[in-house]
């Protein structure tokens, strides 16, 4: 399967369990693999044959802006069928990190892929 990866992706989003940390933004880090097949549009050499990357950097900034959720889980859910459902991929491996929340530990969060 051919892949899009993006790394360490730093959004600006409303979340967490306690109502008061979904008073302000936080800042979220996200590494994403986007299964494509990408067979036609090396032959094409064109972008509207591939899944052009930094729409989908817009589009994640966007929508999580705009939604609020308590847990990184439902964010990850969210993300996963944006990408799967906007952008037809045929996968989506996703991991979001919240950084800082815990002493002692540098970043915790969740793995999750979904397909379509
Ligand atoms: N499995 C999860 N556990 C926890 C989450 C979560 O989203 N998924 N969130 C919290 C709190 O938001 C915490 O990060 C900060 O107060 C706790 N546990």
């Amino acid at each position: 399967m051919d892949t899009i990866f993006l790394e360490q992706v730093k959004v600006q989003t409303k979340l967490g369990v306690p109502d008061w940390e979904r008073t302000v933004p936080q800042t979220i880090i996200l590494d994403i693999e986007i299964g494509y097949d990408f067979t036609h549009a090396c032959r094409t050499d064109a972008i509207e044959d591939t899944i052009d990357y930094g729409r989908v950097v817009a589009r994640i900034r966007e929508t999580l802006a705009e939604h609020s959720f308590k847990l990184v889980e439902a964010l990850g859910e969210h993300v996963c069928q944006l990408i799967l459902q906007e952008f037809k991929a045929q996968n989506v491996q996703l991991k979001v990190s919240k950084p800082g929340i815990l002493p002692g530990l540098k970043a915790l969060g969740i793995s999750i892929y979904r397909s379509a």
